[in-house]
């Protein structure tokens, strides 16, 4: 579980947001949405503390993450994966090489084992065979695909996905949100997915949180969000282009 309490950022003159406060529960898959600029990723990297808050608190087990310690920071951090937008692939490197970097980094196994471990990977991103094949000799899909493979190597207990489905046609989109689905549930990985994929958010999110007006403008279930008269939120969803 990871509850934020109250949180408030700015930069400068620039207030961000404020008096933010929501919790995700273990397993849960939350959409963060809300226009360009509103501080969506500000707000997922104040979750392993990257960025530090003007006033609030993120607890996770129990502790304020912002008190800290290094090595208990380090360990918190760990717990973490990350989706890049655009998958922040190596292009130096091969595919299974790409998926192996973070064993390789965090991890005593041994090349024997990180090379079943990789193979694993690769199947259950629908990958299997294609360990040899560098960056550049995937699809778009295929990349986003191994990127998720690489951030799920380490067994990550929270996984935030950055926009999974941007760039992507409607199918190559569909086959992203599956995968969303089957590590949420197969893995049991707690999902913090920022997007502006509206179509995403229906198929593979249990809350969402919409930021509008330097705040948390509305919570709640997809299923309350269908039903939402809430006008700012309604605004957004039709400017999306998706009618629910
Ligand atoms: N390191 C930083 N220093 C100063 N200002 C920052 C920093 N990071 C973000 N900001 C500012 O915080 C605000 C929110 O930015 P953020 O990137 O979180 O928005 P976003 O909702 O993720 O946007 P987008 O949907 O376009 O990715 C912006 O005004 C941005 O300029």
């Amino acid at each position: 579980m990871i509850e934020i309490r109250n949180l408030s950022k700015s930069f400068g003159s620039n207030l961000v947001w404020e008096d933010i406060s929501f919790k995700i529960a273990e397993g849960e898959t939350v959409a963060i949405i809300g226009r360009s600029g509103c501080g969506k990723s500000v707000l997922v990297k104040h979750l392993n503390a990257l960025i530090y808050p003007d006033s609030g608190e993120v607890i996770i087990d129990d502790k304020n993450i912002f008190e800290l310690e290094y090595v208990e920071l380090r360990k918190m951090r760990q717990r973490f994966g990350v989706l890049f937008q655009g998958s922040a692939l190596f292009d130096s490197l091969n595919t299974a090489e790409n998926i192996a970097f973070p064993l390789h980094y965090f991890s005593d196994l041994t090349d024997k084992e990180i090379s079943e471990k990789v193979e694993e990977a690769l199947e259950m991103v629908n990958l299997a065979g294609t360990g040899d094949r560098s960056p550049a000799e995937l699809s778009g899909g295929m990349r986003r695909r191994v990127a998720l493979a690489r951030a799920t190597i380490l067994q990550p207990d929270f996984l935030i996905y950055d926009e999974p489905t941007s760039g992507l046609d409607p199918q190559t989109s569909e086959e992203i949100n599956q995968l969303i689905i089957y590590m949420a549930e197969n893995l049991n990985i707690t999902s913090i997915v920022v997007t502006h994929d509206i179509h995403s958010v229906l198929k593979i999110a249990d809350n969402v949180v919409f930021l509008e007006n330097k705040g948390l403008c509305w919570y709640g279930t997809v299923e309350e969000m269908r039903e939402s008269d809430n006008k700012e939120l309604m605004d957004f969803i039709t400017a999306s282009e998706y009618k629910i």
